[in-house]
């Protein structure tokens, strides 16, 4: 399969859809990124709520415009607490996003997220290494970071769909977006992002908030990647490493104009 290249209006579109009605998302993300996830989420203009204890997390699921389970720091606590979510989130009708942060290099974790993959999440969002485990085909990560390209990911995106019915994307270089049977991509970005921790970890967040929007849910959560490299190129230009990437990610996120993605 060849994607295609996201056209600007439709990001363009997602972007207002997400500013009229901000999108409230339930994070339930890793020890590493708490911070930053919230600050991302508030820059593009959606708000944020970390909600961790597993009887509130089932209480505040429903509530929510959607749900992150990020499995970076998981922990036996955690892990009950991410599945009570995730099954109120369920019976709610809130869509729910996984990040499989070093699935393949280890076994707690890889076993829970494939344990998850049948609670049917809406999206799943990785770097290409987090992907092709996930899909049980060979993977040369060995921990947070991405030791494949994602172009020799995508066939594991496109099972993955076909077997969970979420859209999946996997990012990197170029991101790939698909729903296993049509596929975007999204170019732009740069290697600085791979520089500064949890710039997948913020992503996989607005992907939730764009998976709690009316349309396209293919195209809603190939704008949530569309963003993050538009705003990561801003910024790059805008900084002279990791320190001034980050304040000038969040200005160039908050800046984000629907002409420049259209
Ligand atoms: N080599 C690269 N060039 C441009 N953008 C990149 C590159 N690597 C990653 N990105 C971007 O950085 C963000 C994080 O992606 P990635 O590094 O794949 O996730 P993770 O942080 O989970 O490993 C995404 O927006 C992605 O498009
Ligand atoms: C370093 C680290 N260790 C456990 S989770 C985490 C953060 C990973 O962030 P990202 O996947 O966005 O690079
Ligand atoms: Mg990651």
């Amino acid at each position: 399969m060849q994607p295609d290249l996201l056209p600007g209006p439709r990001a363009a579109s997602v972007l207002y859809q997400l500013r009229s009605t901000p999108p409230l998302v339930h994070c339930m993300t890793n020890d590493v990124v708490q911070n930053f996830t919230a600050n991302v989420l508030l820059a593009i203009g959606a708000a944020p709520a970390m909600v961790i204890e597993a009887e509130e997390a089932a209480q505040f699921a429903p509530v929510a415009s959607a749900l992150l389970i990020n499995i970076g720091t998981l922990t036996s606590a955690s892990r009950q607490a991410m599945l009570a979510a995730i099954h109120a989130a369920n019976e709610s009708d809130t869509p729910w996003v996984l990040d499989p942060v070093a699935v393949g290099a280890l076994e707690f974790r890889t076993q829970f997220a494939r344990e998850i993959l049948a609670l049917k999440p809406a999206a799943i969002r990785g770097n290409a290494s987090e992907i092709l485990a996930l899909a049980g085909e060979h993977s040369a990560g060995r921990g947070v970071d991405s030791a494949d390209d994602a172009l020799s990911a995508l066939p594991a995106a496109l099972k993955l769909a076909q077997l969970t019915g979420a859209v999946v994307a996997v990012t990197g270089e170029e991101d790939y977006i698909t729903d296993g049977e049509n596929a975007w991509s999204v170019a732009g970005g740069g290697v600085l992002m791979t520089r500064v921790v949890g710039t997948g970890c913020a992503l996989s967040a607005v992907v939730a908030a764009c998976c709690s929007l009316p349309g396209s849910r293919l195209d809603n959560v190939a704008a949530a990647c569309q963003f993050m490299k538009l705003a990561g190129e801003q910024a790059i230009a805008a900084s002279r490493g990791p320190g001034s990437f980050v304040p000038a990610f969040l200005d160039a996120l908050y800046g984000l104009k629907a002409e420049a993605l259209a």
